[in-house]
């Protein structure tokens, strides 16, 4: 069960490429603003075709260049990747109370989750019949977590998860990931710009920006340093 993606292609004015290889469990894209992370995640959930290269999750091939100038792109449409995506912002729909939120996109008797496993997992029990404009960012986090685990996803795709969030929802949106990460059997693709989040969360880190490199969990201290503060 894991990610193997060795994909680029230019978006704007930069270059974004990404290699990860045997990312099984929690794999951490990690870079600065811009660098172009969530355009990784859009490529690998198919909202964004790559230029070159291939992406391919728990062996299953979703796309692949061609070669060929007569040959189409082998490209599996996004509705068939089962991608779990979880966007920066939670997109909740504001028309529906948040157990049809929830339910949104589940595939009954499909799936090797359950609804009030999951409930439960995220804590949303007490929630189930509020609106979505009631919700504090850290409920609306834990919802979009929820509606993308019900959709019976083949993996996940996690867009700053805690961004936005005081210390204590971090806290637990990043007690919830890890649990995810170590209950769950499905790979986790994950994005931040924060070095502890990074160091804490990820069984992988993957530097995007310039040449994309990879380091195990065990090498994860190899980081460079963060920037000193600009003065003034
Ligand atoms: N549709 C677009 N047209 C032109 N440039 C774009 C487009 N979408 C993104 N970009 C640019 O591509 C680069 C990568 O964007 P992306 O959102 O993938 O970066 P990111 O690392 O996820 O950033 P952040 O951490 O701020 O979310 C950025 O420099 C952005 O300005």
């Amino acid at each position: 069960m894991s990610f193997d993606i060795d994909v680029g292609r230019q978006v704007g004015d930069i270059v974004v490429q990404c290699h990860i290889e045997a990312g099984d469990g929690l794999t951490v894209l990690f870079g600065p603003s811009g660098v172009g992370k969530t355009s990784v995640l859009n490529m690998v959930a198919g909202l964004l075709e790559p230029g070159w290269g291939y992406v391919r999750v728990n062996d299953e091939l979703l796309y692949e260049a061609s070669d060929d100038p007569w040959i189409p792109d082998f490209n599996v449409p996004t509705e068939r990747r089962r991608a779990g995506y979880v966007f920066q912002e939670p997109r909740l729909f504001p028309h529906k109370r948040v157990r049809a939120n929830l339910l949104y996109g589940w595939r009954a008797g499909e799936g090797a989750v359950d609804v009030d496993e999951t409930i439960g997992l995220l804590g949303l029990a007490g929630l189930l019949d509020r609106w979505p404009r009631t919700l504090s960012g850290g409920e609306a986090r834990r919802v979009a977590i929820g509606r993308a685990l019900l959709s019976n996803p083949r993996f996940l795709l996690l867009d700053e998860p805690l961004s936005s969030l005081d210390r204590a929802r971090r806290e637990e949106i990043m007690g919830l990931i890890e649990r995810l990460r170590d209950e769950l059997r499905l790979p986790i693709l994950m994005v931040t710009h924060d070095r502890a989040e990074a160091e804490r969360l990820g069984n992988r880190i993957v530097e995007i920006g310039g040449s994309c490199s990879c380091f195990r969990r065990s090498t994860i201290s190899r980081l460079p340093p963060a920037a000193p503060p600009s003065p003034g």
